[in-house]
C-alpha cells in the first residue's frame, strides 16, 4: 500500500499510474534492491544527482519566493535547507571516498536527462504560480520516500546501497515527505478549493505527470553508464 502523504498527492499519483509504476519500480530501483547495480553506475548517478540537487534547491528557494502562506515559506525554506546542508552530504562523503571531491561535483557536466528535469521544475515554477510548481516538485519528494519505504522493507540484506535506502526510509525523511504533503493539500485549498473539480486540474495533473516521465529519463540516465 502506498503511504500517505495527503489527498492532492494521491489524486496526482492515481492518475499517473503506469508512469508511477515505471518511475517507483524502474531497473535501476531494482538493482539498488537487490544489489545488483553496477557501482559505477550509481556513481554516474550519484554526480548527476549532486548536480541535480543544485537545481532544485533553487526551485524550492524559487518555492520561497512564490508563497503566500508562511507555513509554505517554513516548508519551502526547511526542504532548501535539508538539500543544502544534509541531502546533498551523502552525495559528497560517497563520492569522496571514491576519490570524487565537492567541487568537481559541482562542475560536473550535466546529461541532458538532467538538465530536461531540473529546468522544466525551474519554468514550471517561473511561468505559473505555488501550485505549478509543487505539482512539478511532487513526484521527486514523493517517489523517493515510497522507495525508500519499500526497499527497506524488500531489500538483500547484503546490497551496497543501504546508505542511500536509508537516507529515504529514515522518519525524518518520510516526515519531510508528510508535511509537504499537508502543505500542498493547504495551498490546493487555499487557492482552488476542490482539485478535482478546478479548471486548473488537467494543468496540474501535466506537470505532476511530466515531472514523473522525467523521473523516468534519469534512472534510465543512470543505467546508460555500464
Ligand atoms: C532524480 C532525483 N529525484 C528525486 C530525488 C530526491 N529529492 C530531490 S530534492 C528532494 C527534496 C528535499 O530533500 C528529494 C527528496 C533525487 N535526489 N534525485
Amino acid at each position: 500500500m502506498a503511504p500517505d502523504y495527503g489527498k492532492t498527492f494521491a489524486h496526482w499519483r492515481a492518475k499517473a499510474a503506469d508512469p508511477w509504476r515505471d518511475y517507483t519500480n524502474h531497473p535501476f530501483v531494482e538493482g539498488l534492491r537487490d544489489g545488483s547495480l553496477p557501482r559505477r553506475a550509481f556513481l554516474h548517478y550519484l554526480v548527476q544527482d549532486y548536480v541535480f540537487l543544485v537545481h532544485f534547491a533553487r526551485a524550492w528557494s524559487l518555492g520561497v519566493v512564490k508563497s503566500e502562506a508562511l507555513d509554505e515559506m517554513k516548508v519551502c525554506s526547511a526542504t532548501v535547507d535539508a538539500l543544502v546542508n544534509h541531502e546533498m552530504a551523502l552525495h559528497v562523503q560517497t563520492c569522496a571516498a571514491e576519490g570524487i571531491d565537492e567541487q568537481t561535483l559541482f562542475d560536473a557536466t550535466e546529461a541532458s536527462e538532467n538538465l530536461a528535469y531540473t529546468r522544466y521544475v525551474l519554468d514550471a515554477g517561473h511561468q505559473g504560480d505555488f501550485l505549478d510548481l509543487m505539482a512539478a516538485l511532487a513526484p521527486c519528494v514523493m517517489g523517493y520516500g515510497e522507495i525508500g519505504l519499500r526497499l527497506a522493507r524488500d531489500k538483500n540484506p547484503d546490497t551496497p546501497y543501504a546508505d542511500w535506502i536509508n537516507t529515504y526510509a529514515d522518519p525524518d525523511y518520510q516526515s519531510l515527505c508528510t508535511s509537504v504533503g499537508t502543505m500542498i493539500d493547504d495551498a490546493v485549498a487555499r487557492r482552488i478549493g476542490d482539485l478535482a473539480t478546478s479548471p486548473r486540474a488537467d494543468v496540474l495533473q501535466n506537470r505532476f505527470t511530466t515531472a514523473t516521465a522525467l523521473e523516468i529519463g534519469f534512472w534510465q540516465m543512470g543505467l546508460r553508464c555500464q
